[in-house]
């Protein structure tokens, strides 16, 4: 089933998102992706990930080695008039991997189709999606990691020869049809690149890894999105929300959505300032570290339950009851990336950093050798 609808890109008329609400901005207004006049953003609705979303490539805050590459891709896709190699994207959530992969076909002209991995189970689910795609389009599959086995060997020759085979009938009268495709570019987003098979890997040429943002770059990202919010906000608001956004686009959006809220109730002129954003982040319980309650959650009951660990994934997950894939895709990245928690063979540990971090004392283990505990544990999260 096509979750979304084709859209065309290019310079044309057809330069709109597909979401875009509808009405257009006055000449010298907010950027392209505000709502019209009188029509509030509502956060509970995707529209509003959309009007933030950036449209082209020159908009695309930060990960600056990875738009220099997509940029040489597209020119030399362009230049010899050619359809562009399958593109990988990996990367944690809310970090970019949808943003790219629509701003990549805006850019080339093409159409876009896009399909979630999960909603893909048997490959007739993949079969309008080929069929429909035009020449040099691209097909956009999210969680490209989560695909059944048979639906991947199904798109194998699809990505390698632009070819499908259809088996029909069974037993004595089976056969198999071929059918030729028009060239077409596969995007594939995951957050879990080490669980793609390596065949299918290996079908991509190009692959890029999106990593956490630069607190400069989360600013940058606030700054612009408040004007098209039009919202004003303090440069040490700014950074205070992008420093406590977890590296990540998305958090930043959504904290400058909620500070926004706490403005408009506190601030006359509805202005982002310190004290708003302090007060904000103290409601939502963002430490300065950016975590978030289920982040400390996590920690707490690796040191209260598991002693520091090392403790299995299912275990923490259990004990926590989260879905193991929650904390594995949405809280982990971050902790390890800050260096709270370590993944062993035996199974992930809490670091002498989480325990000062959530005012404790490290424990003396064998393996923990760092003498700096000396230092008084920070019992101040705000
Ligand atoms: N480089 C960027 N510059 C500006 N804004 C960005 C950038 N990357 C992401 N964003 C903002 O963050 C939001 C979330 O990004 P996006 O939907 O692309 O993440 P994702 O990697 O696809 O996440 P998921 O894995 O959850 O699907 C976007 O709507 C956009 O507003
Ligand atoms: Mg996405």
């Amino acid at each position: 089933m096509v979750r979304e609808t084709v859209f065309q890109g290019g310079s044309g008329s057809g330069d709109e998102p597909p979401r875009r609400p509808p009405g257009g901005s006055p000449p010298g207004g907010p950027p392209p992706g505000s709502p019209p006049p009188g029509q509030p953003f509502n956060p509970d609705d995707d529209q509003f990930d959309e009007a933030l979303r950036p449209k082209h490539l020159e908009q695309v805050i930060g990960q600056a080695k990875v738009v220099e590459r997509i940029q040489v891709m597209l020119d030399a896709t362009r230049k010899r008039g050619d359809t562009l190699g399958h593109l990988l994207l990996d990367g944690p959530p809310g970090i970019g991997k949808t943003t790219l992969a629509t701003v990549i076909p805006r850019e080339l002209g093409v159409e876009l189709q896009i399909a979630a991995g999960p909603a893909l189970s048997a490959p007739k689910d993949l079969l309008p999606y080929l069929t429909n795609a035009s020449p040099g389009s691209v097909l956009f599959i999210d969680e490209i990691h989560r695909l059944p086995a048979a639906v991947e060997e199904f798109l194998y020759p699809a990505m390698e020869d632009f070819r499908i085979d259809i088996a029909l009938g069974d037993g004595l009268n089976a056969r198999t049809i071929n059918m030729q495709l028009k060239p077409f570019t596969v995007i594939g987003a995951t957050t879990r690149a080490g669980m793609l098979t390596a065949p299918m890997r290996d079908r991509f040429v190009y692959r890029e890894h999106l990593d956490f943002y630069e607190v400069e770059d989360l600013v940058e990202i606030i700054r612009r999105n408040a004007v098209k919010l039009r919202t004003t906000i303090t440069d040490t608001a700014a950074f205070e929300i992008a420093r406590r956004s977890q590296g990540t686009p998305r958090k930043a959006n959504n904290l400058l959505l909620r500070t926004r809220d706490v403005a408009t109730l506190r601030d006359d002129k509805g202005e982002i300032t310190t004290e708003v954003a302090a007060e904000a982040l103290e409601m939502l319980e963002i430490d300065t570290f950016g975590l978030e309650r289920q982040d400390r959650r996590y920690l707490e009951t690796l040191m209260d339950i598991f002693g520091g660990g090392p403790a299995g994934l299912q275990a923490i997950a259990h004990s926590m009851s989260v879905p193991p894939d929650t904390l594995e895709d949405d809280i982990e990245p971050f902790l390890l990336r800050s260096g709270l928690i370590q993944r062993t063979p035996r199974g992930r540990v809490a670091t002498d950093a989480a325990y000062r971090h959530v005012g404790r004392t490290p424990p003396r283990t064998p393996g923990n050798a760092d003498d700096s505990d000396d230092e008084p544990p920070q019992k101040k999260l705000f």
